[in-house]
Parts: C-alpha cells; structure tokens; sequence
C-alpha cells in the first residue's frame, strides 16, 4: 500500500512575471522520504524547492503539509528548514551563534540554545569547533553548520539546494553519505535538488527528473534508470547513445526491420507505447558491445548489431571508450581491449539495455488516446 502523503504539491503552476516556469506540477512524498528534484539548469528545481519553502507563491495549486494546506503560510510557520548551496553562513558569528541562529529569532532561552547547538556539535562531528568563524573552517565544515543550523529547529521537512555543490570531489562524496544517515536517523522528510544523476542515485529514495518546468519522470532510481519513460529522460539518466530505426509492433514484440546499418532484430514490447513507424533506440555506452565486423559469433536472441567504423579511442579508467560511427550517428561504446581507428565493427546492444521511443505523439495519433498510461512504465520489463 503506498503511504499516504505527508508533503503534497498539488497542481502547482509557478511564473515570474509573464513567464510560467513551473506548469502542473503534482508530487506526494511520503514522511520520512527522501526526494531528488534532478534536472538541467533552469528546469525550475529551485523554484520548485522555494516553492515548497514558502519563498514563491505558486500562481495556480496548493503545498500542503500532512493534511494542511500551508500555501499561504510563510516560510516561518512551515516546519520546514532550507539548506543553500552558498552555506548562508553569518561570517561575524561563531560556529554555535550560527546554528543557534533559528532558535535565537524564536526567542528560546539561552541555556536551551546552548543544549540544542551543543547536541548538533555532537551530531554533525562539529565538537571543539564552537567558537570558530566560518572563514577559519573547511568547505565541509561549513557545510555541517548549515545543516545544523537547519536541523537546530527540529523542522520536519529539510529542504536542501544543491548543498554538495561548492565542496571538493572527495568531500562532496562523504557529506553525501553523512546527510543521508543524519536523514535516515531522524526519519526527516527531505526534498534535495540536484543536477547530478549520481548524487540523485546514491541518496534518493526517489528521483522526480524535472523538464522545462514539468515533471518527465518520477520513480525509484532502479525504474528511472532502468525504464524511462522517454527520450529525454532515457538521455538525461545516461543512455545518450541514439540512433533512429523502424519497426512494427507484432504481438508482443516489436520488430525492428533491417536499415543501412543494422540487422533486423525482434525485441519484447514488455508494456511499452511503441507504434509502428520509426523510433529513437538509446542505449548506455557500457551497456553495449564492441566485436570486430567479421565476428560471426551467435548472440542473444533480440541483440540489436549495428555496423560501423571505430573512430577514436580513449581510455578513461577501466575500459577503453570508442566512439563509433554508425551511418549518420557517432556513438560511444565501452570495451575492455582498445580497437584502432578505422576498424570496422559490429556495436551488439542487448535487449534489455535498448530503449525504444516513438515519436512524440505518435501513440496518441496512431492508437488512440487510450493507448499509453503512465503505470505502464513500470511495465518496461526487461528494457
Ligand atoms: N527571480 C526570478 N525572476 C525571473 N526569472 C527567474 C527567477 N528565478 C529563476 N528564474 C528563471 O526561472 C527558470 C527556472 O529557474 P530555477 O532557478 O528554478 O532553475 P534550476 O533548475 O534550479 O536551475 P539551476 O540548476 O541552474 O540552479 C530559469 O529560466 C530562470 O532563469
């Protein structure tokens, strides 16, 4: 049974004066959920998120909280805290007179600050650092006092904007670590924006993929990772590979007919709104292989092989990456010896790493209006 929602935006249209930058947008997380809003720059993530907070008043639906609709309430009387990319941090004031800050503007008495910013010190490895000013402190460092300062006011909902992204590689992977335990443990509810897949991976329990101010996908990263539900997130989520072929639906397979440069190939429709016609196929570079042209060795049944010719070679750790001309597309597939430049190849894409779309539309224009629904996606078996 799904849980019942906790934190709900419902129908929220967003616009900054004439311009809409957020349309329609329905999201229901569970208490104790931890989301990623994953998009590319100026999708509307942080719109969403200060949407959420209490900053932007939506034009259109509701931000309800267990029940509440706080759509009008300020960002004070949510129970929800917001942590920045840029920490936020008062310079002049000390580690403890930062993450003191919240309760101090709730007039809470000093000796119950003391507590709670003593109790976050311990929490967030900050002890013997109190008296300190955020220029004496590591990227790190400073990081944790945002989030103490956020988690010093007991909110319900943490509400997190790019946090990770001005620290270094290394600390960026173990703060990530650090605010999901501290999330886990405190069963908080949190909302995390983020334009980096890996980081939406590794800490969500559930990633919305945002698109020119709408929702494209939301799922586990399992599903959005395994079975997107379009083009745009099937490249979003990694498979940037994409040649154009054709085919038909028989039963429950689709058929891909033989092109310039692939061999025909049957793959399972497992649920997907495929029509007959062309389609996009995108697949991950490591997901495919590379055997020289003249291997005629056997594949598995529904193995898309397209020809082409090797490029370039590059080894970026592990594996060599070809780029691979296949007719009028360049692909990347991984390998693990080096094929030279000009060696002509067989790229063999299985057919559960193949993503097959229609055109936009096609479904629709095709097969009628009934002929996609969302739940299908979780169907993609196998894709
Ligand atoms: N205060 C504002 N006034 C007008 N337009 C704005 C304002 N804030 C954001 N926008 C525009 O709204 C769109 C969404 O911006 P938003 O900051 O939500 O995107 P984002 O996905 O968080 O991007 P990024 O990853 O670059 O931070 C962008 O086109 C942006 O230029």
């Amino acid at each position: 049974m799904t849980p019942a929602p906790f934190l709900e935006v419902k129908k929220a249209s967003v616009a900054y004066g004439a311009t809409t930058v957020l349309e329609g947008i329905d999201l229901a997380i569970a208490k104790g959920e931890f989301v990623a809003l994953l998009g590319s720059s100026g999708c509307g993530k942080t719109t969403l998120l200060r949407t959420i907070a209490g900053f932007v008043k939506p034009v259109a639906g509701t931000i309800s909280v267990a029940g509440r609709d706080v759509t009008r309430l300020p960002p004070d009387k949510r129970g929800m805290a917001l942590v920045f990319q840029s920490y936020a941090l008062w310079p002049h004031m000390t580690v403890a007179q930062n993450i003191g800050y919240g309760l101090k503007l709730r007039r809470q008495p000093a000796d119950a600050i003391a507590r709670r910013v003593a109790e976050m010190e311990a929490l967030l490895g900050l002890t013997g650092l109190s008296r300190r000013k955020p220029a004496q402190l590591s990227g790190g460092q400073r990081q944790r006092v945002a989030l103490g300062r956020a988690l010093a006011i007991d909110p319900e909902i943490l509400l997190l904007d790019e946090p990770l992204s001005n620290l270094d590689a290394r600390i960026r992977l173990s703060v990530r670590h650090e605010i999901r335990a501290l999330q886990r443990r405190l069963g908080i509810t949190a909302v995390h924006v983020t334009h980096d897949r890996e980081e939406a991976m590794v800490m969500a329990d559930r990633i919305v993929i945002l698109d020119g101010g709408r929702i494209a996908q939301a799922g586990t990263p399992e599903e959005v990772y395994n079975r997107p539900v379009s083009s745009f997130v099937a490249a979003f989520m990694g498979a940037e590979n994409c040649v154009s072929l054709a085919g038909r639906v028989t039963g429950g397979h689709f058929a891909i007919a033989a092109g310039p440069t692939n061999a025909p190939c049957t793959v399972p429709l497992a649920g997907r709104p495929l029509v007959d016609g062309p389609v996009v196929a995108r697949f991950r570079a490591e997901a495919a292989t590379l055997v020289p042209a003249d291997d005629a060795s056997a594949k598995p049944e529904g193995t898309l092989v397209l020809s082409g010719r090797v490029e370039s070679a590059s080894y970026p750790g592990g594996h060599w990456r070809h780029a691979v001309v296949v007719g009028p597309d360049t692909v990347l597939v991984d390998a693990p010896a080096a094929f030279a430049p000009n060696t002509a190849v067989k790229v063999c894409v299985p057919p559960q790493a193949l993503f097959l779309f229609s055109p936009a539309g096609a479904e629709t224009a095709k097969a009628g209006p009934s002929a996609y629904k969302s739940n299908k996606a979780s169907e993609l078996a196998g894709a």
